[in-house]
């Protein structure tokens, strides 16, 4: 399977449970060598959405498919996807490395993959301990391996920053943009939006079961503004709207810059011989961007 990218495709799904609609006509695309961040407020349907991708949860209509094939259609699904689900399971009696090995015979993955697979997800410590000791976040490092041993293209993973530490958070960014860089389609949940906001290129925003937003975070975000402080202010918005940037007061001393980046700014305050106390460079963060776009104007009102 090397070398194959595989995009994830979601036309029209839809899946009701009796009256509620968890998810309703979404339509997405999930590209390969990016991290994709699937984000929603609670109950807004991305446990249902990714259950679905993986065949877990029949749609009542519409067609998810990896590479182009609906999961169950899959020659090797366990080595094609890797999924983790809140709440996975171990036995509590098993050690890391038993339970891996054990998925590792099932999969036709090479005894070696365990201790590899261990190794990586930095559990080699912990291998010979029974899981029913485990932490939440050694939980999640077990879940992540289980899969991740048959070396998957895809990686649907439902929240697994759940239970890990600032130090077990950092340590998954740096895992999922490796896998991404190596060409995979991750797809990663998640509902606390700072935890992931470092990481992900592209985000597919959901409320309520429908699409609010998709595609290159940077351009969901536009382009960043430039925020300077000066004591020449008047003279110093002359130039750079002259140098075609885009100025708004932003209070006293205060102007807000768009279309030319700081260093421009800088330089350009430096030719004119005007003094700049302070330049910062504003982007929208992840969190309002989500508040924006999953608030109900019905709701805030
Ligand atoms: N098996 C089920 N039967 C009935 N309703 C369900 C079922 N599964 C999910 N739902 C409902 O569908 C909606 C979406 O749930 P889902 O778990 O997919 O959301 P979520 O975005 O993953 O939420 P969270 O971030 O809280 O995990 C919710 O209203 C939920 O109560």
């Amino acid at each position: 399977m090397t070398g194959d990218h595989l995009p994830i495709e979601a036309s029209g799904l839809t899946k009701r449970y009796g009256d509620v609609t968890a998810v309703r006509d979404l339509t997405f695309t999930v590209r390969p060598g990016a991290v994709t961040g699937f984000l929603g407020p609670n109950g807004a349907g991305k446990t249902t959405t990714l259950r679905m991708l993986t065949g877990l949860v029949t749609p009542t209509s519409g067609t998810a498919t990896i590479g182009g094939q609906p999961y169950g259609r899959l020659a090797q699904p366990s080595r094609t996807v890797g999924a983790v689900f809140d709440g996975n399971a171990f036995h509590p009696g098993h050690t890391a490395r038993d339970h891996l090995g054990l998925y590792a015979a099932m999969a036709g993955c090479p005894d070696s993959r365990v201790a590899e697979l261990l190794d990586l997800l930095g559990l080699a410590h912990a291998a010979d301990r029974r899981t029913r000791g485990f932490s939440t976040g050694m939980r999640q490092r077990l879940s992540l391996a289980t899969a991740l041993l048959g070396d998957p293209r895809v990686l649907l993973l439902d929240e697994p920053s759940n239970g890990l530490d600032p130090e077990g958070m950092s340590w998954l960014r740096g895992l999922l943009r490796r896998l991404a860089d190596e060409g995979r389609t991750v797809l990663v949940s998640s509902h606390v939006l700072h935890e992931v906001q470092q990481v992900v290129d592209d985000v597919v925003v959901i409320r309520r079961g429908e699409l609010v937003a998709a595609g290159p975070w940077s351009r969901l975000t536009g382009p960043p503004t430039v925020l300077v402080t000066s004591p020449d202010a008047d003279p110093l918005a002359s130039a750079l709207t002259a140098a075609a940037g885009s100025v708004e007061a932003a209070g006293p001393g205060r102007l807000r810059v768009r279309g030319l980046d700081a260093p421009r700014v800088a330089d350009l305050a430096a030719d004119h011989r005007l003094r700049i106390h302070e330049l910062v460079t504003e982007t929208t963060s992840l969190e309002q961007l989500f508040l924006d776009l999953t608030t109900d104007p019905a709701e805030a009102r």
